[in-house]
């Protein structure tokens, strides 16, 4: 069982802050008494063993000793015929965590720190932090091939018989004396890098140091250690005193490339959790907290709850390492004196940006130490457009499959750490051939914590480095086969790791606006080639030509788009407002908000027109090119004006398109509006004018009649003046004349009517007007429609109307009803 140790050395010291380069770190533990993982007095990189173990391991210091080959008689120094006594480190029984947690350890905690405090930059590394040979060694890493698992082979040296030929570079052949069947070939393999020995340094070069750098460089990256029990994995990751491991050189390397890049500043998070009997434990809790609260699995590869501590320096990690790696659980089995139990992940978080004087306060976009802890998002806040990078590196040390053991426990251990990693190699295997049919099959990640774990790094989000160890011992050959076998699957699995970025608007603008200048600099080089090339290209070359013109072009107005609603939405975020993508209008918005997304987009569109204005008047000032002048210089001319006209183009369409949909919005309810208004005012113009086609109607009817009404009084004229001459009249003194009317509103007939009969009784009872005619028409029921006539159509009443003298007529003593009736129904029985 562990002892852990409660010396000031070993326990966590309370968060460093950043500090400045002058001033040494704050730690109560002087550097020079710190146990230091790469120096000589360095610590064995293992955890806190059994007095019985611990003694063991100190005997066998340098040179190192072999363990025993799985399978193979046990060495009577290492064995001695009865299997050791059993060191299992069960986490709940872990002293008191007072021990391991002082108070002043909870300001370690990520996200009780302002991360804005805790930055190191390339002044804040101490140089001793990156001395000896990692800092020297700064030529241009090698990421290999980025879409493929970086595959290497690690034999560790055997005092028994070799069964594997590596003399050959990166390739591992089975000697044909060992191969099973002489009928198939023995079995041959190859891989990026095939490496001997128990030098670490090698190593560490070839297998994690280009993926350490990707890590710095934005890339997520796993760098993991495949292989049998005792077969070298936790010697190869972590190492001893004299042959550090990765995890040692990594950490010293993450240190030396940020001394080395002077333009960043960098947040490093730690976190270090191990999966022990599927169960997933955080190893820099508290022990009795980290028993009772497993880590829980939440989303893809997100882990909660998971201390994470922040590291400003190589000493702070060395100190949180140390702490994990006291928790972890290891035990003695047949194979391994120190076999680990569990799959240990240690993962780094590296949040970079540009080094600048701007301070979050000052951006107004948060308020440090308010910021609500989000795990596995970033913290370190975008300033002034400094784009903030963030990437994980993951070191992991996987348990060794093994053969069932003569422990009933470690039995059960190692059915886990099979099952798991059987889970791995047919997720893998899934994987690989998903890639190489293009299939799509489904990946069994939940069959297990460890693969639903590296679900998203297996799925390509990340570099991917992969040591498998392997013994060559003879009496390993199946084991080593399957771990061949396993490398194999793996290399055939396809990545496509991105560089992990959070822009805020104004770089992603800037971005833009670089790529756009890029992009119109080759468009204007391809124009200006392009007469003198076209002669040249064929008609199919020349449509391919213009196809990739079309394409930058497009590219170009994607761009501008982007930059305008970028700029918009910049406008109007609010605090967390960090679109990385065109962002849309919610329509949900209260009217104030609405308006001012109009007024936003009305300065925009101000802006574009200015814009347009500016350019429309570059265009114009443009000097005109004499017609003599050489064609060189008149294509170069076109294609300048071919640009401008491009690029008012596509300010046109950003302004087009970038009226925005608040402005639709406000524009179809205004015309909806107004629609309904003008459909109101359509339908009482219509009834207007079919008031008046019925005036009109009725006016023409009315002039109708007063022209028969003329025709008949004319008759009646002549046939007065007939009856006059004649001599048939009333007397001598009787004359007949006809006056013309006066125009009223009652109707002229009216008027003669009266007139008559106060001067005259009419006799002439023989006159008749038949029912039919007009003049029986009773205009006095038509008042209105005289009062509707023009003052200039009173001519035509005035033609029409006619007096009468009555005295001139022979009229009846019978005092007719209506005396024009009576004239006129006769009339035309009035012999002419
Ligand atoms: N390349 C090597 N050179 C020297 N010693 C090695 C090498 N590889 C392994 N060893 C030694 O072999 C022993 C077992 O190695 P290690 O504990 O690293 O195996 P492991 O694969 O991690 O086993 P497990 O899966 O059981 O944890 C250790 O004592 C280690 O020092």
């Amino acid at each position: 069982m562990i002892t852990p140790s409660t010396s000031k050395l070993a326990r966590a010291v309370p968060f460093t802050p950043r500090r400045p380069a002058s001033v040494s770190s704050s730690s109560d533990i002087p550097r020079a008494t710190t146990p230091s993982i790469l120096g000589t007095t360095a610590k064995k990189y293992k955890a806190a063993l059994s007095a019985e173990s611990r003694l063991r391991t100190n005997k066998s210091s340098s040179p190192v000793l072999l363990s025993p080959v799985p399978g193979s008689p046990p060495k009577a120094s290492s064995y001695d015929g009865t299997r050791p006594k059993t060191p299992s480190t069960p986490r709940g029984t872990s002293p008191n965590p007072a021990i391991f947690m002082s108070p002043g350890d909870m300001s370690m905690d990520v996200s009780r720190v302002d991360p804005e405090e805790v930055l190191v930059d390339y002044q804040t590394v101490e140089p001793g932090d990156v001395s000896g040979d990692l800092e020297d060694d700064s030529q241009t890493p090698d990421y290999g091939k980025e879409d493929k698992v970086l595959v290497s082979i690690r034999i560790r040296p055997t005092t028994g018989h070799q069964a594997w030929d590596a003399s050959i570079p990166k390739s591992i052949k089975l000697f044909p004396q060992h191969a099973k069947s002489t009928l198939n070939a023995p079995p041959e393999f190859h891989f990026d890098e095939v490496l001997t020995g128990s030098e670490n340094k090698p190593v560490y070069n070839a297998v994690a140091r280009s993926h350490v750098c990707a890590a710095m460089e934005g890339y997520n990256a796993v760098i993991f250690a495949y292989g049998q029990t005792a077969s070298g994995k936790t010697f190869t990751l972590s190492g001893n005193e004299d042959q550090p491991g990765i995890i040692p050189r990594a950490m010293k390397d993450v240190f030396a490339h940020i001394r080395r890049t002077s333009t960043r500043e960098y947040l490093l998070r730690c976190s270090y959790l191990e999966i022990y009997n599927e169960t997933i434990y955080d190893l820099l809790a508290p022990p009795s907290v980290a028993a009772t609260q497993p880590v829980q699995l939440i989303g893809q590869g997100i882990l909660s709850p998971l201390r994470e501590e922040v590291v400003t320096s190589l000493k702070s990690v060395r100190e949180v390492m140390e702490r994990g790696e006291r928790h972890r659980r290891t035990a003695s089995t047949d194979w391994n004196e120190r076999s680990s139990r569990s799959h240990s992940v240690f993962r780094l978080v590296i949040e970079s940006r540009e080094r600048g004087e701007g301070k979050p306060e000052a951006s107004g976009r948060q308020t440090p130490g308010l910021r609500p802890p989000t795990p596995g998002g970033t913290r370190l806040q975008t300033i002034g457009g400094r784009s903030v990078q963030m990437s994980v590196l993951s070191l992991i040390d996987l348990a060794g499959s093994e053969k069932a053991t003569s422990d009933k426990e470690r039995t059960r251990e190692g059915k886990y750490i099979n099952t798991s990693l059987l889970t791995l190699g047919s997720v893998i295997g899934t994987l690989a051939e998903n890639a190489a049919k293009n299939k799509t099959d489904h990946v069994p990640y939940r069959n297990s914590k460890l693969t639903r774990l590296l679900q998203p790094s297996l799925s390509g989000d990340a570099r991917i480095s992969v040591v498998c160890t392997v013994n060559p011992d003879a009496n390993a050959v199946t084991e080593t086969t399957s771990t061949l076998g396993f490398a194999a699957r793996i290399k055939r699995v396809q990545l496509h790791a991105r560089k992990k970025e959070v822009v805020d608007t104004e770089a992603l603008i800037e971005r833009y606006r670089k790529e756009i200048e890029e992009l119109k600099q080759k468009l204007a080089e391809r124009e200006a080639e392009a007469p003198a090339r076209n002669r040249r290209l064929s008609a199919r070359e020349q449509v391919d030509e213009s196809k990739a013109m079309r394409d930058l072009n497009s590219r170009i107005q994607q761009l501008t788009k982007l930059i305008l609603t970028s700029q918009s939405v910049d406008e109007n975020k609010g605090d967390e407002s960090r679109p990385a993508s065109p962002s849309k209008v919610d329509f949900d918005m209260s009217p104030y908000q609405l308006q001012q997304e109009l007024l936003a987009t009305r300065r925009q569109i101000e802006s574009q027109s200015n814009q347009i204005l500016s350019l429309e008047a570059a265009l114009l000032a443009r000097p005109e090119i004499s017609p003599d002048a050489p064609e060189s210089e008149k294509d170069k001319l076109i294609a300048e004006q071919q640009k401008t006209i491009r690029e008012l183009e596509i300010v046109v369409r950003g302004y087009e398109d970038n009226l925005g949909e608040p402005l639709r919005q406000v524009k179809e309810d205004v015309e909806r509006e107004w629609g309904e208004r003008l459909q109101a005012e359509v339908r009482k113009r219509e009834e207007k004018e079919a008031w008046a086609t019925e005036l009109v109607r009725q006016l023409e009817k009315e002039k109708r009649a007063r022209t028969k009404l003329e025709e008949e009084r004319r008759a009646l004229a002549a046939f007065v003046s007939k009856f006059d001459s004649l001599g048939l009249g009333a007397g001598s003194n009787l004359s007949s004349k006809l006056k013309p009317a006066k125009p009223t509103p009652g109707g002229a007939t009216t008027a003669f009517v009266e007139r008559q009969q106060n001067r005259h009784s009419m006799n002439l009872n023989t006159i008749t007007i038949p029912e039919e005619s007009p003049m029986r028409m009773d205009v006095r029921n038509q008042p209105r429609l005289l009062d509707q006539t023009p003052e200039e159509d009173w001519s035509i009443v005035e033609d029409a109307s006619f007096e009468v003298e009555a005295s001139k007529l022979k009229v009846g003593g019978k005092r007719a009803e209506s005396p024009l009736k009576e004239v006129l129904g006769r009339k035309e029985n009035i012999p002419l």
